[in-house]
């Protein structure tokens, strides 16, 4: 199988050009890849493949072999992989997604794109669209019991489902044990992505990710926009937010009149292979 290994802000993921190769089993796929040690290495694999409904479409799965709805730093990493490869002359382009075609801008730099801005859609509140098991139509600030500890979470899906919680420090965070409590809490029916976030100014908020299916990873792109929509929904930051995250920066905007989330960052190509499956 022929590969291109990506990252977006040191989210990285094999992308497969389905347009010319067939995968067969790509959960299993996806695990093997995936390994950093017996495998090529990665946060999970992403497929890109011909679509009825949109230019191209995104298929993407996670480091333990589950399929993901959407991917934030994944999708900016397709529209690389899509113009700098020739597969589209266009600026402009659509990529379907599990959860819906989403609208992409690419800013080109000496022919190659540099920057993508996404419109990721609607956030969803409503805990039983994210899903969150709560007796509240929304779950804000919201008190959980993970491990004997009370925490607050404000639960969002970008797509796919978050749980953001505020803390004072997030470097001392014990991830590795709180992260899977989270994971495979009961109020989660799906399981969740986790977000420990850390508020620096209006504008400004840093984060810690664990990621449903792939641990703790250095940015998660639907996390990002996750935590801004939080940080707006609690009164700590305004409309537009940087989001510090362990492998960079990304911008996101929530358009509050239109109700769209935009977020922009970069996307970069590590290398080129093949593995024998
Ligand atoms: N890293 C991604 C999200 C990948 C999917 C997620 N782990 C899930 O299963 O929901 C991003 O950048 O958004």
């Amino acid at each position: 199988m022929r590969f291109t290994k990506m990252h977006g802000i040191g989210n990285d993921y094999v992308y497969v050009n389905c347009l010319e190769e067939k995968v067969e089993d790509p959960g299993r796929v996806a695990k093997l890849v995936s390994d950093r040690h017996f495998g090529i290495g990665s946060d999970g694999l992403i497929l890109i493949k011909p679509s009825k409904n949109a230019d191209f479409e995104m298929d993407m799965y996670n480091a333990d072999g589950s399929r993901g709805a959407m991917c934030g730093n994944g999708i900016r990493c397709v529209a690389k992989y899509v113009y700098d490869y020739g597969l589209t002359q266009k600026t402009n382009i659509s990529i379907d997604t599990k959860s819906g075609v989403k609208y992409l801008e690419l800013t080109i730099d000496n022919g190659k794109v540099s920057l993508v801005k996404v419109n990721m859609g609607k956030p969803i509140l409503k805990a039983s669209q994210i899903p969150i098991h709560s007796d509240r139509e929304q779950v804000i600030r919201q008190p959980i019991d993970v491990e004997g500890r009370e925490y607050y979470i404000t639960g969002v899906s970008m797509g796919n489902p978050h749980a953001v919680v505020y803390m004072d420090d997030i470097k001392n965070l014990e991830i590795e044990r709180i992260g899977p409590a989270f994971e495979h809490h009961p109020a989660f029916p799906d399981r969740i992505n986790t977000e420990f976030v850390h508020v620096l100014d209006r504008s400004t908020v840093e984060m810690r990710v664990w990621e449903r299916g792939s641990g703790e990873t250095l940015a998660c792109g639907t996390g990002a926009c996750a935590v801004a929509v939080a940080s707006i929904v609690n009164g700590y930051t305004d409309g537009e937010v940087t989001v510090k995250l362990l492998g960079g920066d990304l911008r996101v905007f929530w358009d509050r009149k239109e109700d769209l989330v935009y977020m922009t960052g970069p996307a970069a190509i590590v290398f080129e292979g093949e593995i024998l499956l």
